[in-house]
């Protein structure tokens, strides 16, 4: 009796953790160009599955062979991915929470200085989905962020101000990023390609996308798709706040 329910505690563990596997590995692919792959990949396995149960024998055969080389062509294609998820399993969380509270700071404060100075600014920060795809569309860094630093980057005239920059916990990690753009025709028409894509790659991953507005001299946040109202720098520090370092924790 004892072992049936020890046994049946364990089948639950085994499924919930199983359930929690597969979500992480949604989370992470979710936004990238693997998610597309992952879709064809779920096709061929269901192929497979299908000709197995209909007792197809040449054509079960050739889809498993293939479908093992698959899975080694899979591992060498989307080797960048892979290794970023697992430095991301290794990532200690709470020592990166308490050097991002103070980087998010120094980044809200960046926005307030460029919103006075109608100085245009998009910044994506990165949150479960890792953004290297789009990191790798600009020029690549590694710099602490900081007030300054941010605010020379979208500098008129400075050479890497057009475009979006990438912030990973407590580093810039590159800057002149084309981020996809919402399509035109939807609530969001009237406003411009920095909008849009803020609100393009805050639809695709889980991105917490800042944008400052040139025209307007307005902070406003780019999530899941939608534009949230205008901001303060107090507000803007505090959203910013919950959003990265308590839902993502
Ligand atoms: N796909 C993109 N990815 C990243 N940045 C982009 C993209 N497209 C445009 N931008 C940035 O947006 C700038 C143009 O902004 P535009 O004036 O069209 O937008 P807007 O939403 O009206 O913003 P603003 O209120 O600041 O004028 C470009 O100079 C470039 O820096």
């Amino acid at each position: 009796m004892l072992s049936q329910a020890g046994l049946g505690l364990k089948d639950l563990l085994d499924v919930a953790l199983v359930g929690l596997l597969i979500y992480q590995g949604y989370v992470l692919v979710s936004g990238t160009r693997a998610v597309n792959v992952l879709r064809g990949v779920l096709v061929f396995a269901a192929l497979w599955v299908v000709s197995l149960l209909l007792g197809l024998t040449t054509l079960s055969y050739l889809l498993g062979r293939v479908g093992t080389v698959g899975l080694f062509a899979l591992v060498v294609v989307f080797q960048p991915e892979l290794r970023q998820a697992l430095e991301r399993l290794g990532r200690p969380r709470t020592l990166g929470a308490a050097r991002g509270g103070a980087a998010l700071q120094e980044l809200s404060r960046a926005m307030e200085r460029m919103a006075e100075r109608k100085t245009g600014a998009l910044v994506a920060i990165e949150r479960r989905t890792p953004l290297g795809e789009y990191a790798r569309s600009g020029v690549g860094l590694d710099a602490q962020l900081s007030t300054p630093f941010v605010e020379a980057l979208f500098a008129r005239n400075a050479p890497l101000h057009d475009g979006g920059v990438i912030v990973q916990g407590d580093r810039v990690v590159a800057a002149a990023c084309l981020f996809p753009l919402q399509s035109s025709d939807g609530t969001y028409r009237r406003y411009g390609t920095r909008h849009r894509a803020a609100l393009g790659l805050s639809e695709l991953t889980d991105a917490v996308v800042v944008v400052v507005s040139e025209e307007r001299g307005s902070i406003r946040i780019a999530l899941a798709g939608r534009l949230g109202p205008e901001l303060t720098v107090g507000e803007l520090r505090d959203r910013l706040r919950e959003l990265v370092y308590e839902e993502t924790l």
